[in-house]
């Protein structure tokens, strides 16, 4: 099974938004019971105020015109009252709902969220565009999904008051309970007008990133400086804008549609409410039914609109987060599918034995047309230091990511030990893996957490970091830094800032912590430093990869452009185009004369003349 040949469905089921709403509402009792007690109280109680106004009016026009003062007076201060009570109630209701979604927005879902796409396993995900699209949405919805939770309730409620006040008006005349299918019209209409705004949002989501790449490109200290030698700055500011247009005009369009879906709506609701205002004044004006009937279907009727209103209000709060629960439910899908996407259980070995073997591996990143490894068959024997060169663009960083089960094989398989490596439990590899890659993190807090990130158990062990340090040829410059291992990094946190070397030194510190690793990558670990101390870092980790495979048998990988820091590994894979050209020990493949002895007399003859 391959983690990119699931597809998550692009829409909900209804179960699932069932599902999401049992969830938002055990979150929100448990977050604030009081406050969610509270809202179900107000909507319960509106639900009979309708009917008490229209009741009491009622009794206080019949009493007034039988000529009983006290039937009169008793319905009119109770009218008065309800009425107080209905404005006491609108408000409260409206403050307590608010609070409730801002308590369970803030607190509970960014976390949820936050941790679905963190502990996913993988990288495959953040680099596809249709998660990344649909995280980018996500990212601002968790008020909006909580709201929209909480408006479809309200709106159940409206629907209800709408049932009451339809249930009085048929006490005056059974036609008037017609009005419901027009009190359902603008619902309908708006959910038609809603769908385009839910479409254009996803279409222009991807707009809306690289519109905030450019924005980050034209901020960020890194890019600022090609910006300004290219004078590419104002092209930057062209690309923004006119990203912004083509969102806004994709959107302004949808909404146009919205509303006029929304008009006709409110015109059907308007004409049956014309026509169910005649119907009484007919009934009344040929003596069937009392002046009190007439007063309570123009008072049902008159708050019907106001019914209407907040009901499609709340309906379409609630159907307008469909656009952000839509999306939070294909993440949602997305990370279940890959929590169960075949991933084994099995322990990781306490020492590697055989080896490390490919068979037949092929991998292409989802969405591309060309595979970035292709039968790609070998073996490592445990405890061996394997090389992996080749050109640009090769394949070498994404056969590391493989062995570090970033990403499954398409084809073929990787086994550890004569077992599928998607056999192993995910965790329980990462956990005996290290590695340094060339595009490596820049962690902005204090240096002894930055190198004790790499084994979290021993985040505090200033021992062992001091090692990593030394193991990594940065003791000479943490020695230099103001507060040594104490050094806040990150300029604009108050810290240090740090040489590009500077900070792939310290990467390289991190991935030395762990001490027991049955696979240690080294992912063109010098890139940013100048030969000399290229040359004494390999030294250095040959040796620990030398110690690591007595300790562990472990296996270590080195990607690397200079050949002649490889020299002196076990295996050395020689790359092209995502196959394996070659494979030997350093004298065997000069021995053969192929590639590799060419660029490898290539690189030696333009060291030796600089
Ligand atoms: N995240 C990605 N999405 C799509 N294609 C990718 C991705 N990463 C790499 N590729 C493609 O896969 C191929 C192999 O890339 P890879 O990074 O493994 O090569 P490499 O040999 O490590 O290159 P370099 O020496 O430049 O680091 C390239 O064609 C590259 O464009």
């Amino acid at each position: 099974m391959t983690l990119n040949a699931k597809q998550p469905e692009d829409r909900a089921t209804a179960r699932e938004y069932a599902g999401l709403a049992r969830d938002l509402f055990a979150v929100s009792y448990r977050r604030a019971p009081g406050l969610t007690v509270a809202v179900l109280l107000t909507q319960a109680l509106s639900l009979v105020t309708v009917a008490g106004i229209a009741l009491t009016l009622r009794a206080a026009i019949n009493g007034a015109i039988r000529g009983d003062t006290g039937a009169a007076v008793a319905g009119a201060v109770g009218a008065a009252l309800v009425y107080a009570a209905t404005a006491v109630l609108n408000d409260l209701g409206f403050n307590v709902r608010g609070r409730l979604v801002d308590k369970v927005a803030v607190l509970d879902l960014p976390a949820s969220i936050t941790r679905d796409i963190a502990l996913l396993e993988g990288l495959e995900h953040v680099e596809r565009s249709d998660f990344l699209d649909r995280v980018n949405i996500v990212l601002t919805a968790p008020w909006g999904i909580v709201n929209g939770f909480w408006s479809a309730v309200t709106a159940v409620f409206g629907v209800l008051q709408l049932g009451v006040s339809l249930l009085l008006l048929g006490t005056v005349s059974p036609w008037l309970t017609l009005l419901l299918l027009f009190a359902a019209a603008p619902l309908w209409f708006d959910r038609q007008g809603q769908r385009h705004a839910t479409r254009a949002e996803t279409e222009t989501a991807e707009a809306t990133r690289l519109q905030r790449h450019l924005f980050d490109t034209a901020s960020e200290a890194a890019a600022a400086k090609e910006i300004r030698v290219a004078g590419s700055g104002a092209e930057l500011v062209r690309r923004h804008a006119a990203l912004w247009e083509e969102a806004a005009a994709v959107r302004f369009r949808a909404q146009l549609r919205a509303a006029a879906w929304q008009v006709s709506g409110w015109t059907l609701f308007t004409a049956g409410f014309v026509a169910a205002l005649a119907v009484v004044i007919h009934r009344t004006a040929s003596g069937h039914g009392s002046p009190g009937d007439v007063v309570l279907a123009i008072t049902v009727a008159s708050t019907l609109r106001g019914s209407v209103e907040a009901a499609v209000g709340r309906t379409t709060e609630s159907v307008a987060a469909q656009r952000l629960v839509e999306p939070y439910l294909w993440l949602q899908r997305f990370v279940a599918e890959r929590r169960t996407d075949g991933s084994g259980g099995l322990a990781t070995p306490a020492r590697l034995t055989e080896g490390i073997a490919f068979e037949k591996v092929g991998y292409r990143y989802p969405g591309t047309d060309r595979f970035a490894l292709e039968e790609l068959s070998f073996t490592i024997p445990a405890g061996s230091v394997v090389a992996v060169v080749g050109e640009y663009g090769s394949g070498k960083t994404t056969l590391v990511k493989l062995l570090n089960r970033f990403y499954r094989p398409d084809s073929g398989r990787i086994s550890v030990d004569g077992v599928d490596l998607a056999d192993y439990d995910g965790a329980g590899w990462h956990a005996r893996t290290s590695a340094a890659f060339q595009d490596f993190g820049r962690y902005h807090t204090v240096f002894s957490e930055t190198v004790g990130l790499g084994d979290l158990p021993h985040l505090d062990d200033r021992e062992r970091i001091t090692e990593a340090v030394r193991e990594a040829e940065a003791t000479g410059f943490v020695d230099l830094l103001p507060q040594g291992l104490d050094t806040r990094l990150g300029r604009a946190l108050g810290g240090v800032d740090l040489s590009e070397g500077q900070w792939q030194k310290t990467a390289l510190a991190r991935a030395t912590m762990r001490r027991e690793p049955l696979l240690f990558v080294l992912d063109e670990p010098t890139a940013s430093l100048d030969a000399p101390s290229e040359q004494e870092i390999f030294q250095r980790q040959m040796a620990r990869a030398r110690e690591l495979a007595e300790r562990t048998g472990a296996i270590t990988v080195i990607v690397s452009h200079r050949f002649s820091t490889v020299t002196g590994a076990d295996l050395i894979l020689v790359l092209d185009r995502g196959r394996l050209e070659d494979i030997g020990s350093h004298q065997e493949l000069l021995a053969r004369g192929g590639r590799y002895a060419e660029l490898y007399g290539i690189q030696a003859t333009a060291y030796a003349e600089s």
